[in-house]
């Protein structure tokens, strides 16, 4: 496996700048999750890095290597896409068997076999290796293009949204599935997802994309506790974070237009009086929605919790996080 790094690249697609001066490192044997919203440039990150793409600047390097002049294949790298992209005329058995039999690589045929059967069984479609792709549900389609790039042993994998189609039970399975994959072959992973529990679960570390920059790269954690802006706090925690003036409470610091609230800011039982719009049972998670001097926030609370709509509750701020007019970060590190 390697490490991947990108520097000051820049991506243009007609007056559309998709990307603008990103450097990064994709440390070895690290699983970074990439996260933005849509147009911010995460899918074009990973096709620069496969070479389906080419950056009009800056520099791309797989394993110290600049790739600039090497083709998709020659960069020996999987990806899987958020669409199944599978041989339609093929069985699922020749679809897994497909990638192995590039003759650079000169797999033996035991070998293809043994690792066919393995990234099958994860994948939990053993069952239908003889069907032929088209006799495939979607999600059961998605799970083989997932295995074309598992049975491969790549320098990078990289993967859009792979999981997005798949039903919430599956999609848990193969989240564990895929992070224990990734941990034992030490595999370098590059995974874009709209799912927080993915990131948060899955993630050595997080890469936050807005408009075509890298605005924050660190651990979930880090970026979770310490966010250096509105856009970046947003990406990581369920419910999501509030944000409210900064004044709501009472004065705020010089400079501060906003605060920020995650659910274990807002202390319960102190402070002035809000609301109860709504208790929201979730099983794994119990959510308050609550009015405050005519502003929505969202927290949790106990799940055996006896408040009920149309209650007060008194709420004080802790420790919230301050931002300015720009949505950028002050007094970061407190
Ligand atoms: N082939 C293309 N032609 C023109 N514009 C493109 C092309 N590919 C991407 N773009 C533009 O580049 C920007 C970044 O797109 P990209 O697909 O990388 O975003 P993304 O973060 O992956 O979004 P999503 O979450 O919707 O997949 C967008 O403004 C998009 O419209």
């Amino acid at each position: 496996m390697a490490e991947v790094t990108l520097h000051n690249i820049t991506k243009r697609f007609g007056a559309t700048t998709a990307l603008d001066g990103v450097s990064m490192t994709v440390p070895d044997g690290s699983f970074v999750v990439l996260l933005g919203p849509t147009g911010a440039g995460k899918t074009t990150t990973l096709r620069l890095i496969s070479g389906l793409d080419r950056p009009e600047s800056g520099e791309i390097a797989i394993g110290g290597r600049p790739v600039a002049d090497l083709t998709p294949a020659q960069r020996n790298v999987a990806m899987v896409f958020q669409q199944y992209s599978l041989y339609p005329h093929m069985t699922v058995r020749e679809n897994l068997a497909f990638p192995l039999k590039s003759p650079i690589l000169r797999t033996p045929a035991d070998e293809i076999d043994r690792r066919i059967g393995r990234v099958a069984e994860m994948l939990q479609i053993s069952h239908k290796l003889d069907n032929k792709a088209t006799a495939l549900s979607g999600g059961e389609m998605q799970r083989v293009s997932i295995g074309r790039a598992l049975v491969r042993d790549p320098q990078v994998f990289l993967m859009d949204e792979p999981l997005s189609s798949l039903d919430a039970k599956l999609r848990s399975d193969l989240r564990v599935e895929l992070k224990s994959i990734q941990q034992e072959a030490r595999a370098t992973f590059l995974y874009v997802t709209h799912d927080q529990v993915e990131a948060m679960t899955m993630a050595s570390h997080v890469g936050v994309l807005e408009k075509g920059r890298l605005v924050q790269f660190g651990t979930p954690r880090e970026v979770y506790e310490d966010p250096v802006s509105i856009h970046a706090a947003g990406r990581l925690g369920l419910p999501r974070i509030n944000i409210v003036p900064a004044d709501l409470f009472g004065p705020a610091p010089e400079g501060v237009e906003w605060i920020g609230l995650r659910p274990e800011q807002i202390r319960q039982g102190e402070g002035p009086q809000a609301e109860v719009v709504r208790v929201e049972h979730l099983g794994d998670q119990t959510r308050l929605h609550l009015s405050f001097r005519n502003h929505d926030l969202v927290t949790v609370t106990d799940a055996h919790t006896e408040l009920r709509a149309g209650q007060m509750l008194s709420i004080r701020p802790e420790n919230p996080f301050y931002f300015d007019a720009s949505g950028a970060r002050t007094h970061r590190g407190r």
